[in-house]
């Protein structure tokens, strides 16, 4: 990294660190600053000013900007006093410019913080518009949260609804907002608390008076003085509409679907229940103690800044700030996770060849395994950079004279001589078990042979601590599988092409116990060295990788990333952006869910070589190291070392049950736990 680059970083820390007693979380502050950076050409010292004082003002300008609260709406803001106070109190004093005037007024110089469109503001996340970024026109109703059996909805009425005189009568906490700000949230904890999906009008009721026809039969029940309504849309079920809020020409409400519904233990809470149990919650997890604080209003405000953001004219919208995604019978309310998990029956949505079931269990909101987007194959995040192109593979990397299957050519082709000739797959589909045991022996005993060292610094040393890098630890020396491709003479049915032929297993997720969360099990008996999954995710550099743990920091919900490094010692000076990696947390496929289990894990990662023919980028595939039977989980060594507390990626307290077991913190646990038995 260079020294521009560390010191860059270190002024996102300070920045940070300066908004953390503020209460301002991370996540509020990076896209402020980004922006503030781009508005003052990177002018540090503007930012840095006075306590951060410009960063502070444009967090709480976007905020009340967000909560679409103009002056006419007589929408108190908390005091600018009060803010200065806050600040001054804040900034620890070591922090503050000596003799500076601190939380004074901004200079007059200093560059006004440009007043901007909320769309301009970015209070729309890049990866919320990426994910849902889509041109359809929009239908009436917007599904705009989801959890099990319960939506949101948006039905943009056009009509005066039984709401209507509500009036937003008071600020909102703006931490409560900012913490509640669905694209924020979906952008950096996937908390899944964000637009969902567009369903067609028909399929949600007017709340003031349609009921729908239903095959069982309509009914009205009164729930908490509130209507509820029975509905069957198109025949799926019963489904309830309760409003929550409501302006003008937008409805706010919860849609119950069947599962809900037709459990008898299920009794329809009030509006003002729910609002009274979330502002408690809220009360309790982010201590809002502004005694005019209100859901009500803020779900008010909610449908006042929809109805605002949907009629921004043409020219002042970007393509991605309305995200739609169409859904014809409104079968999924979020791609990758149905409008009731119960029904679940492929979390691929199709991606896969063969469907990816999901355990039947009552999940709490939190713990809803489907946070992420579904991908079958790796995609670049953003500054990867993956050469496929033909031209890179000479005669030596193809067997471009080879027809049918490669397999069946006793004198193997130029596709095995990764593997000195031999192929590594057995006409039966499975690993040559000659194969499968020399990279088993590798994890099982690595010798300090099997390793090789960057010569030149160690991109994982590098981001552990960039200033003082320690030496390479070494990296593995892997046994790589050359499948053929492209440009090979072969057939697709070809032996020796496995793992680009996707999943065939029949694989569950499921609750794998309360310590480890979800985990992946196998629905069929499995032989030994089978192809089970690739593990796929989103292609980053090392760069965006550290870039992607400092602004998730404290975030708990992350997955393994897995290194592409059995490169890195052979490729001389490797600049940080050039070491890739693969992170699984937002966009992955079905092997985020394989828990680790130290040393025995019944599968097996090994490097298989597609379309580049260098070692530089390449898939991670999982092999099972022996017969595993069906309804047994999947596991894999993520080859964590337990006593590395310097490593990027904090480790969890390993429950793996395994005897071979690397978590000494666990051993001392266990222990001091028999000594207090005893
Ligand atoms: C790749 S994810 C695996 C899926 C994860 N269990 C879930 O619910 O989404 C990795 C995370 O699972 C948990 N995990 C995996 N293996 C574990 C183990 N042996 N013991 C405890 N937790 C484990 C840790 O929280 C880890 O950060």
């Amino acid at each position: 990294m260079s020294q521009e680059q560390q010191e860059k970083k270190e002024r996102i820390s300070r920045a940070l660190s300066a908004m953390e007693p503020l209460g301002i979380k991370r996540e509020i502050v990076i896209p402020v600053l980004k922006r503030l950076l781009h508005e003052f050409q990177n002018q540090w010292e503007h930012i840095e000013a006075e306590s951060y004082r410009a960063l502070a003002d444009a967090i709480f300008e976007a905020q009340d900007s967000q909560v679409g609260c103009s002056a006419d709406n007589k929408r108190p803001v908390m005091p600018r006093e009060k803010r200065l106070k806050s600040c001054e109190d804040a900034v620890p004093s070591h922090n503050r410019r000596r003799g500076g005037p601190e939380c004074q007024p901004p200079p007059q110089n200093r560059a006004p913080a440009k007043k901007r469109p909320l769309f301009e503001q970015g209070a729309l996340s890049s990866k919320s518009r990426e994910a849902y970024a889509s041109n359809k026109p929009i239908p009436h109703n917007s599904t705009v949260m989801s959890r099990d059996n319960v939506a949101m909805t948006l039905p943009h009425t056009g009509e005066r609804s039984v709401a209507q005189s509500s009036r937003v009568t008071s600020c909102q906490n703006n931490n409560l907002l900012s913490s509640a700000d669905p694209m924020t949230e979906l952008e950096h904890d996937q908390a899944g608390f964000g637009p969902l999906a567009m369903v067609h009008p028909s399929y949600f009721l007017d709340s003031s008076a349609n009921v729908h026809p239903n095959s069982n039969g309509s009914s009205r029940r009164k729930a908490g003085g509130k209507e509820k309504e029975i509905i069957d849309p198109e025949g799926q079920g019963t489904s309830a509409n309760l409003v929550l809020a409501a302006t003008e020409d937008v409805n706010l409400s919860f849609i119950c679907r069947d599962k809900f519904l037709c459990d008898p233990n299920f009794q329809m809470p009030t509006i003002e229940a729910v609002c009274q149990d979330v502002e408690e919650r809220y009360l309790r997890s982010y201590k809002i103690l502004d005694p005019t604080f209100s859901l009500q209003n803020i779900l008010e405000v909610m449908c006042r800044s929809f109805s605002e953001l949907g009629h921004l004219p043409q020219e002042k919208r970007r393509n991605s700030d309305i995200n739609i995604i169409p859904a014809p019978g409104a079968q999924f309310l979020y791609e990758g996770m149905p409008a009731c998990a119960g029904s679940l029956e492929d979390i691929s949505r199709g991606e896969e060849m063969v469907p990816i079931s999901i355990e039947r269990v009552a999940e709490s909101l939190e713990e809803h395994p489907l946070q992420f987007r579904y991908i079958a194959r790796n995609i670049p995040y953003q500054n990867a950079y993956i050469s496929i192109n033909l031209a890179r593979i000479d005669d030596e990397s193809c067997c471009s004279d080879c027809h049918d299957d490669c397999l069946l050519n006793p004198f193997g082709c130029a596709c095995a001589s990764e593997t000195a000739g031999v192929f590594v797959y057995t006409v039966d589909g499975v690993l040559r078990a000659e194969f499968l045991e020399a990279c088993m022996a590798m994890l099982r005993e690595p010798k300090k042979c099997d390793y090789i060292f960057c010569k030149e610094g160690c991109p994982l040393e590098r981001v552990k601590n960039e200033e003082q890098p320690e030496k390479c630890k070494g990296h593995l020396m892997r046994k790589f599988i050359k499948e053929c491709w492209a440009k090979c003479g072969c057939n697709r049915q070809c032996g020796n092409r496995v793992v680009q032929r996707g999943i065939t297993c029949n694989l569950q997720v499921f609750k794998a116990g309360e310590q480890k969360g979800w985990g992946l099990r196998t629905m069929e008996d499995l032989p030994k060295g089978k192809f089970v999954c690739e593990y796929v995710g989103e292609i980053l550099t090392n760069i965006e990788l550290y870039d992607r743990h400092l602004s998730s920091r404290g975030n708990k919900r992350h997955t393994y990333p897995v290194l592409l490094d059995a490169d890195w010692s052979t490729e001389g000076v490797l600049k940080d952006e050039e070491a890739l990696c693969l992170d699984a947390t937002y966009y992955g496929n079905v092997a985020r869910f394989i828990n680790h289990r130290c040393f025995d894990g019944n599968l097996i990662g090994i490097p298989v070589e597609i379309e580049t023919p260098d070692h530089h980028y390449y898939h991670l595939a999982f092999f099972t190291t022996r017969d595993v039977s069906a309804m047994e989980e999947l596991t894999w060594d993520y080859g964590i070392d337990f006593d590395d507390h310097e490593h990027p990626i904090k480790a969890f307290s390993c429950r793996c049950g395994s005897t071979f077991c690397r978590d000494k913190s666990r051993f001392t646990e266990c222990r001091s736990r028999k000594l207090v038995l005893r």
